[in-house]
């Protein structure tokens, strides 16, 4: 299953809750494209291919409780944990330069093509991954918010948390054009979370699983 969506529309949150729901695995590509501008800014040069190879996913895991606002999957570059740096504020120019740039779009596919690969039954969260990592999804989940409620969802959620980038800007081009390609694609559910709270848009998501042909779907 894919999910995309603009910044704070509530990917992991759906991504988490459907992959504890369906017994899937759970991978978050977001995290890998903020491991290398994190790796960047640290370090101002571009060995394309290598650095996708340092780093490393520890997956979130359904059988694990999640507590507040943090995450229980980890990611590691050079065997570091990185995963509280790389939310950090200050990233967002070297997070726009490395997701505009074909060059590491092309390395990071590939890295999280082997991944697809190795977990078939995978809910895998991300801008574009319906349309360009995993097309042939059995479903694909396309989730929107208002930015004002988006940047709300994100202030409130990092209120107690140092050291955590609040940063949310409007809906990028690559979220338009994907929003756009997964209208035409008939496996697609839109949601509108803007005032739908988050178990409403489990509840949605699980109601048109239900409603795929019988065994599309092992639980
Ligand atoms: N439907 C909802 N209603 C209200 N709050 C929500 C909803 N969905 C998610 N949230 C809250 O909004 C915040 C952001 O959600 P989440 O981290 O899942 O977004 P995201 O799309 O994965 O963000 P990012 O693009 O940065 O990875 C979290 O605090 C989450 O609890
Ligand atoms: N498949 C992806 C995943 C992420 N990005 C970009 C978009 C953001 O600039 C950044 C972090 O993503 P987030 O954690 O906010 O979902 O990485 C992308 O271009 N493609």
């Amino acid at each position: 299953m894919t999910i995309d969506g603009p910044t704070a529309s509530g990917k992991t949150t759906l991504g988490m809750a459907l992959a504890t729901a369906l017994r899937t695995a759970f991978f978050d590509t977001g995290l890998t494209f903020r491991a290398i501008s994190y790796a960047l800014a640290q370090q101002p040069f571009e060995p394309y291919d290598g650095w996708c190879k340092a780093v490393e996913h520890q997956p979130f895991s359904w059988a694990e409780p999640v507590a507040g606002a943090e995450r229980s999957e980890r990611v590691l570059f050079h065997g570091e944990d990185v995963t509280d740096k790389i939310f950090a504020p200050g990233l967002e120019r070297q997070l726009g330069l490395v997701a505009a740039n074909p060059l590491w779009r092309d390395q990071i596919r590939n890295y999280h093509r082997d991944i697809v690969e190795a977990n078939p039954s995978i809910v895998l969260v991300g801008r574009d991954v319906a349309t360009d990592l995993l097309p042939s999804a059995t479903l694909h989940v396309a989730l929107w918010a208002g930015l004002t409620v988006r940047r709300e969802r994100r202030r409130a959620q990092y209120r107690d948390v140092i050291g955590r980038s609040t940063a949310v800007g409007p809906a990028t081009a690559l979220d338009i054009r994907t929003l756009e390609a997964l209208r035409t694609m008939p496996n697609s559910i839109e949601l509108d979370s803007t005032f739908l709270p988050a178990t409403a848009v489990l509840r949605a998501v699980l109601r048109k699983i239900e409603d795929l042909p019988h065994g599309t779907v092992r639980r």
